[in-house]
């Protein structure tokens, strides 16, 4: 501890004369922790060898993301070097495929300790609040999106962890340029959400070139996913659909038919998210990414699912709080430095998209009622 702190006293006192360059490797190299202050702090930096599997803990992964992250980088990398983590009880299926953890995101110390128990080298942080839900709970939204942020931000340089944060295209805003929306222009969010993941991709960025953390973020589009449920966003609609058009033939959309917005398959996003994490350093000439695969409106994806499901009746009853989000998201994501530096590329457009998510929904009903 002596060692590490004349060293930051050294870090310190060189910045004016060495420049943020010099700052950013030297402090790289000793790896501290933005909270070095903390008399029980470890400063050690996690050397993880290349041919080694990372271990990966996944935080708030019990929502409409982690569990299917969870097994792709389980299938990839090991059962049991994934940890699921969440505040809430699994359901008995997602306790019995594999590693899961209580993790509160709030709780520094309790986040510290699963990291140095389980070897963690991976940190993937999916806990959040999203759009609606976060301005429907503006408070705890900011406690679980920011603070909470900082709690992983500071275990991930104190760990020398590879951390990955989503951000969203909630992250841009009325002011941004909505068609394309690039990946760098002016983004002035008017959602607790939104400003929290503007704050997450700067934190992350800042924290890159001030500690050398090995940070990577996605900017997501509407994820749609056929076997978990959306948790409280503006996109929900758009996977709601496919189990009310199988169930019910019935359908009450909370935007308006002519809301275009960006959306992706949730395998396009899950290969996403693993490529770019796999990614060599060399590659990102960036730390945050805009990704994209098609954009749509309720009326055009209403218009699809009626090829298959022409009996579908949908009604527009439009929700003011999610539409005026939605009116200031962008309509169509520019991914053009995803496609370049890593080779992004989505492989389900509308079309595709409709016709998978209906077999699965309609044969996971037909199960369900034969049952
Ligand atoms: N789903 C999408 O369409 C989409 C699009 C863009 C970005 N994202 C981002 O991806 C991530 C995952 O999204 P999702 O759709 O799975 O979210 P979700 O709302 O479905 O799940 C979030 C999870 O966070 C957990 N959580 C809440 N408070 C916590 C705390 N204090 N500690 C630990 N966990 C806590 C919740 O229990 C929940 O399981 C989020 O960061 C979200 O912003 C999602
Ligand atoms: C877009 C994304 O961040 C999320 N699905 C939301 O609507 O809030």
């Amino acid at each position: 501890l002596t060692v590490i702190s004349s060293l930051n006293k050294a870090v310190r006192g060189l910045a004016p004369v060495c420049g943020f360059q010099s700052l950013a490797v030297l402090s790289r190299r000793v790896s501290f922790s933005p909270r070095q202050v903390a008399s029980d702090a470890s400063f050690h930096s996690v050397s993880f060898s290349e041919s080694d599997h990372p271990r990966v803990l996944i935080t708030g992964g019990l929502g409409q993301l982690g569990v299917g992250l969870t097994k792709l980088f389980r299938k990839q990398f090991g059962k049991y070097n994934v940890i699921l983590s969440d505040i809430r009880k699994p359901p008995a299926q997602v306790y019995q495929s594999g590693p899961f953890i209580y993790s509160d995101i709030l709780d520094y110390k309790n986040l510290r300790e699963i990291v140095v128990n389980n070897r963690i080298s991976w940190l993937i942080h999916y806990s959040a609040l999203l759009s609606a839900f976060g301005e429907a709970n503006v408070s705890l939204a900011r406690d679980v999106n920011i603070t909470g942020l900082h709690n992983v931000l500071d275990v991930a340089v104190e760990h020398g962890l590879r951390l990955f944060i989503p951000s969203t295209i909630g992250a841009f805003g009325p002011m941004s340029p909505p068609n394309p929306t690039p990946d760098l222009c002016i983004q002035r969010p008017r959602t607790i959400y939104g400003v929290s993941k503007v704050h997450a991709e700067l934190m992350g960025e800042y924290y890159h070139h001030r500690y050398g953390l090995d940070f990577r973020c996605l900017r997501y589009p509407g994820i749609i996913s056929a076997d978990s449920q959306p948790g409280g966003g503006t996109t929900d609609y758009a996977v709601q659909i496919f189990h009310d058009a199988v169930k019910t033939g019935n359908f009450v959309c909370n935007l308006r038919p002519d809301t275009r917005l960006p959306m992706m398959f949730i395998d396009d996003w899950l290969r996403a998210t693993l490529e770019v994490l796999e990614a060599p350093a060399e590659a990102l000439s960036m730390r945050t990414y805009n990704i994209s695969a098609m954009s749509f409106t309720p009326e055009e994806l209403v218009q699809e699912i009626g090829r298959h499901l022409p009996d579908l009746q949908v009604i527009y009853e439009t929700d003011p709080v999610r539409q005026a989000i939605a009116d200031s998201c962008p309509i169509v994501f520019d991914d053009s430095n995803a496609r370049s530096d890593w080779g992004w590329k989505h492989n389900y457009g509308l079309p595709e998209l409709v016709q998978t998510m209906l077999n699965f929904t309609g044969s996971n009903f037909r199960m369900l009622r034969a049952n």
